[in-house]
């Protein structure tokens, strides 16, 4: 039930069911009696008045169909039509044919003394901006304030990206068919859904072996047959050697944080490393994480040698510039599985992009001409050249920094991302999206609004490198870490802050444990 498809893919998965046998008329007919269904459970009462306000297309053709349906169970159901009901065609104008009452034009009047709003101006088929008297319309509906049902997609959100075309619908609920679509979980299209309803209309699951979707929706049915559980006589080893690099004396917090993320996360050890008044501050906080002084990229190579050592995270607190370009050089040369993130990622941003980042480089360059000025293609390469994974978890902005104004979804954009570095991308945010050199590419939905504090990036970079030291896939092992840093913020509530999200994880964790398949313990 995870997987997503776009509006494309929906409307193949829909010849594929019609060429199999079932009607277009009826999946249309199972469409509206869904809207139908949830739209009864938002009205107060069979006096309920509602504003059913119909598209030129098929997502208008099951805006008829639960009208006629709320009307003979009682509702008080007037239809709107934007254009004309001469230029319907096929199941919708067979669907509005049945509508016995008059059809209105679908103007910002319709809206009067309603109390619910049914949505089916335009779905899968947005085909460019709203404008004009669509765009007043749809205007006016938000200006009402009434309680919104979208049919499919919020009108005006595109289902493939879930951006704004023009203006689009704010819906209190929506309802969708089959599968969700990307743009029901990417931003801003997830806030104008409200809740979404996925409904079975008939189109069989057979359908998904053509299809063949790359992306889903995070949960853990898609990674939990890769998570490590603790075994009988297991030794610490056995669960990995996280290794956590640390920034100067004054930034070591971000490092904390993410050795506490790792372990909590199941690493076996976790050890800090950093120069030695960083190491010596780091000591007086910490118990069950060890602290080594190893800095510099020589001193680095050699402490990942031992290769027992086998993940690495390096960039929260780490310092941009020319010391960490080379500490990541160097890590990235070992055989360890390895995360980049933060100062780690901005330290090979493009120089043109960025004017410190180019004075840095600069320095850089006279120190290390040998090496190349630090810029992402050097940082790809070295991914590139490496067997073990690589795992980076940029923001926005340091996406940016990396890899320029790619084109598209922000899935396409982590997708290309992926590709172009051959690292596993966490491209963070409300709807993060991970996605793996290969295409596959999952967007999480977890994340409650209070998990955007201080130092939680730290953490979630933490556990990715506590589930790589367990030997967890590295596309799997970020998916997980990214819903299980979502799941902890949830169990926590409003109030958290970063360190509480370590602290967290064993409940949400013995949930998983609980709730997996047996056989597997
Ligand atoms: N697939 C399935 O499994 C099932 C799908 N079902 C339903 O069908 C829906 C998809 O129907 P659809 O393909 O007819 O597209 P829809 O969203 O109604 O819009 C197309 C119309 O809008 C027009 N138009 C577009 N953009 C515009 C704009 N900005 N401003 C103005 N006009 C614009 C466009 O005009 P054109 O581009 O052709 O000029 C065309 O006339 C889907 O969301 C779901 O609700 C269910 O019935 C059952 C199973
Ligand atoms: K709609």
């Amino acid at each position: 039930m995870n997987e997503l498809l776009t509006p494309a893919e929906t409307g193949e998965a829909d010849r594929l069911t019609e060429a199999g046998g079932t009607p277009g008329l009826d999946l249309m007919a199972r469409a509206g009696k869904a809207v139908a269904d949830v739209a009864a459970l938002m009205t107060r009462g069979p006096d309920t008045r509602i504003a059913v306000l119909c598209g030129p297309g098929n997502n208008g053709g099951d805006g008829f169909v639960a009208a006629r349906l709320l009307r003979n169970v009682g509702f008080d159901v007037r239809v709107f039509l934007l254009g004309d009901k001469s230029a319907l065609k096929g199941d919708a104008a067979e669907m509005a044919r049945r509508w016995p009452l008059p059809i209105r034009a679908a103007t910002p009047d319709a809206l009067q003394s309603m109390y619910l709003v049914i949505d089916a101006l335009f779905g899968a088929g947005l085909s460019r901006p709203i404008e004009g008297d669509a765009a007043e319309l749809v205007e006016a509906v938000n200006a009402s304030g009434l309680p919104v049902l979208a049919v499919d997609v919020p009108s005006g959100v595109d289902g493939a990206s879930g951006e704004v075309r023009g203006v689009a619908i704010k819906a209190r609920r929506t309802v969708t068919f089959f599968r969700k679509k990307p743009g029901h979980l990417l931003m801003p299209g997830r806030d104008l859904c409200g809740e979404v309803t996925v409904a079975d209309i008939g189109i069989p699951e057979s359908v998904l072996e053509t299809l063949k979707p790359r992306l889903h929706e995070n949960a853990p049915g898609i990674w939990i047959s890769d998570f490590n559980w603790p075994t009988d006589g297991g030794h610490k080893y056995d669960r990995g050697h996280a290794v956590i690099v640390s920034g100067p004396a004054l930034q070591t917090g971000a490092a904390r944080l993410g050795a506490r993320g790792a372990l909590r996360a199941g690493a076996g050890v976790v050890t800090i490393v950093g120069n030695s008044t960083a190491t010596a501050i780091i000591a007086t906080q910490v118990t069950s994480i060890m602290v080594r002084s190893v800095s510099g990229a020589k001193a680095l190579s050699e402490f990942l040698r031992d290769q027992r050592r086998n993940a690495v995270l390096i960039g929260p607190g780490a310092s941009v510039g020319p010391d960490t370009v080379a500490d990541v050089l160097a890590i990235l040369k070992s055989s360890a599985s390895v995360v980049l993130d933060a100062d780690a990622l901005t330290s090979f941003a493009d120089p043109e992009d960025d004017g410190d980042r180019a004075e840095a480089s600069m320095g850089f360059l006279a120190r290390n001409g040998d090496r190349g000025p630090a810029q992402p293609s050097t940082l790809f390469a070295a991914i590139k050249g490496r067997q073990a994974p690589v795992v980076m978890t940029p923001h926005e902005g340091e996406f940016k920094r990396l890899f320029g104004e790619l084109p598209g979804s922000k899935v396409e954009r982590a997708r290309t991302a992926a590709e172009q570095s051959g690292a596993v991308i966490i491209l963070k945010g409300t709807d993060t999206v991970i996605a793996a050199p290969d295409g596959r590419a999952i967007i999480n939905s977890n994340a409650p609004s209070w998990l955007a504090t201080a130092g939680s990036g730290d953490v979630l970079a933490g556990i990715v490198t506590g589930l790589l030291a367990q030997r967890m896939p590295a596309f799997e092992a970020a998916s997980a870490a990214v819903w299980l840093h979502g799941e902890a913020a949830s169990a926590f509530g409003i109030g958290l802050i970063a360190e509480d999200l370590p602290d967290v994880l064993p409940k949400v964790l013995q949930k998983l444990y609980a709730e997996k398949p047996r056989g597997r313990r």
